[in-house]
């Protein structure tokens, strides 16, 4: 994939967490992923590559859902619609590791070259 961030490896120790944010830049960040020249993240993809005891799901305030991390899968998140607006639902945080340690690996995905993948629509929902 041309015009994906190249993968970066996260290792979260005991008590480590990460505060609600959005993965895309919102309006007013304008000078946000310039230097790449990619447009916006479309995309997250966050692989978790270890089993967590206790604690440290992915959750998403706006809409209540977790994703628990289990060793060898993935969480595939759409940030902007058809539009190039962002979703607001995908605000997301990551509870505290609370046993052994969370390793994670995740790329962001940007919006130039998936013109043929997912066309821009005029409205949010637009059809993809
Ligand atoms: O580790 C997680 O559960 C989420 C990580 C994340 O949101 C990020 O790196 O942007
Ligand atoms: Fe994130």
């Amino acid at each position: 994939m041309s015009t994906a961030e190249v993968l970066q490896f996260v290792n979260y120790g005991i008590g480590w967490h990460y505060e609600p944010h959005f993965d895309y830049a919102r309006k007013e960040t304008t000078e946000a992923f310039k230097e790449l020249g990619w447009g916006n993240r479309i995309a997250t993809c966050l692989f978790y590559m270890s089993d967590v005891e206790a604690g440290s799901a992915t959750v998403f305030p706006p809409t209540g859902a977790a994703v628990w991390p289990r060793k060898g899968s993935a969480a595939f998140c759409y940030n902007l619609y058809p539009n190039d607006k962002g979703n607001e639902f995908t605000r997301h945080a990551t509870f505290p590791v609370i046993f052994l340690s969370k390793w994670v690996s995740n790329t962001w995905i940007h919006e130039h070259r998936r013109e043929f993948h997912r066309p821009c629509g005029l409205t949010f929902d637009a059809e993809m």
